[in-house]
């Protein structure tokens, strides 16, 4: 498989803050990763950094995806004040598709997340669990070779959680899915790998199995147990 991102002793910080410290992480094509780890571990702007949003401050980061290649979901989706139809042509446009080109293929997005009879409602008014399948079909038209997901479940309820986690498992298929997530359950469903941040360094990267049957560093395991009761 190929390599897409390798970072060696990397260091994001936001003024005073080392966010991410000394992380050292390679990810290949195909790979799903789950990202997790208390709040403020880093998560997040692991995800930013590897979608090229935040720059790094020290060590090395190489990229092999090229961006365009790339979509990433955030926990609360920004939509635009327009129909979710346009939210999804706009996307597409951004990245260069022609307009009309871009209009046709909304609604086969739209459809795929069930989102049909939707094509011209205010994407504004939807629910928080309709923007999240809105934010994936925007994600899906793009066909990135990689999704970035950033706890998109984490404000949905327990049904619309399923819902939208089925759609990743999908949405997924054929891609690299590199996602942060509080769900240890979801985590084990969807992932191959993990990574355990802790305080912005990465403190277990492990195969899923392992990670939930093998041994772990002490603040990891209690970590696991005190998420998964
Ligand atoms: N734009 C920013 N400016 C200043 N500090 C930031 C910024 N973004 C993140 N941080 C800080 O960096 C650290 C890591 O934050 P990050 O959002 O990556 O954590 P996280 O693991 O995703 O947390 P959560 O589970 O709460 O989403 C935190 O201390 C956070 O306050």
């Amino acid at each position: 498989m190929s390599l897409l991102f390798a970072l060696n002793q990397v260091d994001v910080r936001f003024g005073r803050v080392t966010a991410l410290h000394g992380a050292t992480l390679a990810i290949h094509a195909g790979e799903r990763v789950a990202f997790i780890g208390a709040n403020g571990s880093g998560k997040s702007t692991l995800l930013r950094l590897l979608h090229g949003l935040v720059p790094h401050a020290a060590g090395q980061f190489a990229s092999h995806a090229p961006q365009r290649e790339q979509a990433m979901l955030f926990q609360r989706p920004h939509m635009l004040r327009a129909s979710t139809a346009t939210n999804v042509a706009l996307a597409l446009w951004l990245r260069g598709t022609p307009w009309r080109e871009a209009r046709k293929a909304a609604a086969p997005a739209l459809a795929r997340v069930g989102l049909e009879a939707l094509l011209s409602r205010n994407a504004r008014t939807l629910s928080g669990g309709q923007q999240q399948r809105l934010a994936l079909a925007r994600a899906w038209a793009l066909q990135p070779q990689v999704l970035l997901l950033d706890e998109p479940t984490a404000s949905l309820d327990p049904t619309a959680k399923r819902e939208v986690e089925a759609l990743m498992a999908e949405a997924a298929q054929g891609r690299t899915l590199l996602f942060a997530s509080h769900n240890l359950g979801q985590v084990k469903r969807l992932a191959s790998r993990v990574v355990y941040l802790e305080q912005g360094r990465v403190a277990a990267d492990l195969p899923v199995h392992d990670f939930f049957h093998g041994p772990l560093p002490e603040e990891a395991r209690l970590f696991v147990k005190g998420e998964s009761v």
